[in-house]
């Protein structure tokens, strides 16, 4: 099971998450958020990571050219998409992507079906909103390119573990206030996924 922990806005925080086994970093480009984190600073965090760690930059209602300036800009791996875009958008930007689907019903699931992607609860305030998706949707899905968000938790993640999802993703159910991540829980939160 792959790991992104998201929200990351310090140096602290992201290495420790590296530290215990974290595959991705999710570093928030949307200023409305509670994790907001500019682009000269999340390149100052991304500078300081070992190898092999990938660097996922979250982006709500942003243009390709902004896309890829900050992106290339912080040394992002993969861009996040938190709005609505079709097949021609993602490819028209300039490095991997991950689009979001913000699942209201079992409907939305075959969004993207074909591609790697992210299904987090629907909340008004795009993401990080620590909102559940009902996990029934997913019986008889291909879950194999979903990374699972929303409202997850070192302690709920075992309902998670017969679905077959990529990864998980968690951004507040690891914080001990927002924009800053508890490291015992960030470390379990890990373990577990990992022990899936
Ligand atoms: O995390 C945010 O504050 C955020 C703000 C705006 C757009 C996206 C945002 N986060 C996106 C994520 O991928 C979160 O990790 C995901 O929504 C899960 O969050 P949580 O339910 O808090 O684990």
């Amino acid at each position: 099971m792959r790991v992104k922990i998201c929200g990351i806005t310090n140096l602290k925080d992201a290495l420790h998450a590296v530290e215990c086994g974290a595959d991705a970093l999710g570093f928030v480009f949307y200023n409305k958020s509670p994790r907001y984190i500019t682009p000269a600073a999340a390149k100052r965090i991304i500078d300081q990571l070992p190898p092999f760690v990938e660097r996922v930059g979250l982006f709500v209602n942003e243009g390709v050219e902004t896309i890829d300036t900050v992106c290339r800009y912080s040394d992002i791996s993969r861009a996040q998409i938190h709005f609505d875009v079709d097949e021609e958008s993602l490819a028209a930007i300039g490095l991997q992507t991950l689009p979001v689907v913000r699942a209201k019903g079992p409907e939305d699931l075959t969004k993207f079906q074909d591609r790697y992607r992210l299904v987090d609860a629907y909340s008004e305030v795009y993401g990080g909103a620590g909102e559940r998706l009902n996990l029934e949707w997913f019986n008889g899905i291909d879950c194999s390119k979903i990374i699972l968000a929303g409202g997850l938790t070192p302690e709920n993640l075992e309902q998670v573990k017969q679905l077959g999802f990529y990864g998980v993703d968690v951004s507040s159910g690891v914080e001990s206030i927002k924009g800053k991540k508890d490291p015992k829980k960030v470390q379990q939160f890990i373990a577990n996924a990992k022990s899936l």
